[in-house]
This record gives structure tokens, C-alpha cells and sequence, in this order.
């Protein structure tokens, strides 16, 4: 099993520069992207290392699927104390990707299963296409979610839905997904990917401080009793509003220097 100490296969991630976004395909098509122990510790790798000049990632499926989840034949052979020790692992790299310095954006088609659902709870964006079903068998396998995802969905979807989701396994379709919240975008036909980089080029352009503050102090916000959250926010709003960042932006709206907020 990958240890902390074990290089990822970086040939299981195809990365892409545009501009300041980065893409990340999970790059493992014959097994319908599977998360082996390689291209888990491949996007450890890559999420401890995102160049400077990256102000956003996209992440999605090479092939026709995003995620098929765990790589069962992995999971054969594991004793209790080295499935511990596995979880903890996957826990490890995802949380990079929910704390990562810029936004993370998932680009969702086809199987978006188990551990690939997990994967996709630590973006902060999920775009999805009609093609894209979620699911988790974990029931059917005779085993529990062991990569965030009890912490993360019922955030998004509720515990009631995610009990439904663990107890039955049955499948949800794309616009189930958009309906209970666990996509924000759900596009037309092949639109996952080219949708997601165009959110990628917008929030990539946000001010560096503005993007921190959404990814690292509102989740925290959100989960305060209500005085720690507004004191909380009064701090953040205090901080990105004295950024010489903001003092420019504000200065160019004021100067007609700049874009008026309008319907897209
Ligand atoms: C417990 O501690 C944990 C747990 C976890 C996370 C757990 C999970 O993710 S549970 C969910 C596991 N995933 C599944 O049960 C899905 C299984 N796959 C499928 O149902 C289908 O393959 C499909 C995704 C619907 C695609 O179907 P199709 O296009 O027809 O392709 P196939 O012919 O079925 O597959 C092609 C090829 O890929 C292999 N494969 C697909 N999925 C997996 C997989 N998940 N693991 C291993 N291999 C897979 C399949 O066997 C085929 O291989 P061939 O060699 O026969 O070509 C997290 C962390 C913990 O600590």
C-alpha cells in the first residue's frame, strides 16, 4: 500500500497549463479512472506543488468517466489496521484539495462513483454533464465511505439523502444532483469541461485574498455559532478591504475603469 513516503505515478494525471488555470486529468481510462493507491499520491503530489502563477484548477476524467471510485482490487488484501491507515491517507490528500491555495474546480461525466464522488465533494465548484451519475455501492461492496465523503455530502445533500444514497445505492441521475445541491452547474451535453474552465479563467481573476477568504474562512463562518462567524467576518472583511489589491479594483469600478456587475 502507498505510504506517505511513496512517489504518485505521475503518468496516472494528465496536466494541462492555460493561462493561470491548471487542469488535472485523472488519466486512467481502461479502469474507468479507479483510484489506486498511484493516482492518489499522484494528486497529493500535484496538490502539494501548484505553481505561483496558478490561480485555478480543473479537475475531470480523461475517457468517458469521471471517477469509477477506490480501486477494488486494491482493498482484497487489506487488514483493518492497514485500512486505517489508507483512509487516513486519502483523507490527507483530499483535504489538500479542499484547502488548496486556489480554487478547485470538478468537471463531472459518466461514473462519478464512491471514492470519485468523495474526490469530487473536496472541489469547490462541481460542474456536471447529462451524462453523469452518482452513486455509492459502498453497501453493495460491504464496505464504508473511507475518503471524507460521510464529512463532506451530507454538508452538501443532508444526511437523509446521503443515508438513501448509502442504503440503497441507487443511482442519481445528473439533475438529481444539481437538485439536491451537489452540483452548482448542470450543463448541456459534453459542456462539463469547457464550463468549467471558463468558471476556472473567471475565479482565477478574482483577487488572490478574496479567493483565500471563500476557501479557507467561510466554511469555518458557516460552521461558528452565529457571534464567533460575524466577529469572523468583520476580521476577513477588515483584512481583504485594507489589501492594496482591493484599494485598486475599487479604485477602477470608480473610475470607469472597469466592468459593471450585469446578467450573463
Ligand atoms: C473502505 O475504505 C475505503 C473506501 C473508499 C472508497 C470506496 C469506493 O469507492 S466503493 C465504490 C467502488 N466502485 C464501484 O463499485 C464501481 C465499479 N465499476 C463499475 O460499476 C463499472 O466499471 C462502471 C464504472 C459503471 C463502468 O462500466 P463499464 O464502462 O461497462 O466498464 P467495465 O467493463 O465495468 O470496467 C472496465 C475495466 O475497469 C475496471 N474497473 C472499473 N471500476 C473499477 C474499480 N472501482 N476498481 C477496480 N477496477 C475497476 C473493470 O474491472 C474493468 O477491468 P478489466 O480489466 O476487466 O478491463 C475509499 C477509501 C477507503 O479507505
Amino acid at each position: 500500500m502507498g505510504n506517505a513516503a511513496d512517489a504518485g505515478d505521475a503518468s496516472l494525471l494528465r496536466l494541462e497549463t492555460r493561462g493561470a488555470v491548471l487542469t488535472v486529468g485523472l488519466n486512467r481510462p481502461a479502469k474507468r479512472n479507479a483510484l489506486n493507491d498511484g493516482i492518489i499520491l499522484a494528486l497529493r503530489d500535484c496538490f502539494s506543488a501548484i505553481p505561483e502563477e496558478i490561480g485555478a484548477v480543473v479537475i475531470h476524467g480523461i475517457g468517458d468517466h469521471f471517477s469509477s471510485g477506490l480501486d477494488l482490487s486494491e482493498l482484497t488484501e487489506r487488514d483493518a489496521t492497514e485500512g486505517l491507515v489508507h483512509s487516513q491517507m486519502w483523507h490527507r490528500v483530499f483535504d489538500r484539495i479542499q484547502y488548496c491555495r486556489v480554487p478547485v474546480i470538478a468537471a463531472l461525466k459518466g461514473a462519478v462513483i464512491g471514492g470519485g464522488l468523495e474526490l469530487a465533494c473536496a472541489a469547490h465548484i462541481r460542474v456536471a454533464e447529462p451524462s453523469a451519475y452518482f452513486a455509492l455501492p459502498e453497501g453493495q461492496r460491504g464496505i464504508f465511505v473511507g475518503g471524507g465523503g460521510s464529512v463532506r455530502l451530507p454538508r452538501l445533500i443532508g444526511v437523509p439523502r446521503m443515508a438513501d444514497m448509502m442504503l440503497t445505492g441507487r443511482v442519481y441521475s445528473a439533475t438529481e444532483g444539481a437538485a439536491y445541491g451537489f452540483s452548482q452547474y448542470l450543463t448541456e451535453a459534453d459542456g462539463a469541461l469547457p464550463k468549467a474552465l471558463e468558471l476556472a479563467e473567471r475565479v482565477a481573476a478574482n483577487a488572490p485574498l478574496t479567493n483565500f477568504a471563500v476557501l479557507q474562512a467561510l466554511p469555518m463562518i458557516a460552521e461558528a455559532n452565529p457571534q464567533t462567524g460575524l466577529l469572523m467576518e468583520s476580521l476577513m472583511a477588515t483584512v481583504a478591504q485594507s489589501d492594496k489589491e482591493a484599494k485598486k479594483r475599487i479604485r477602477a469600478f470608480l473610475d470607469r475603469k472597469t466592468a459593471k456587475v450585469k446578467p450573463t
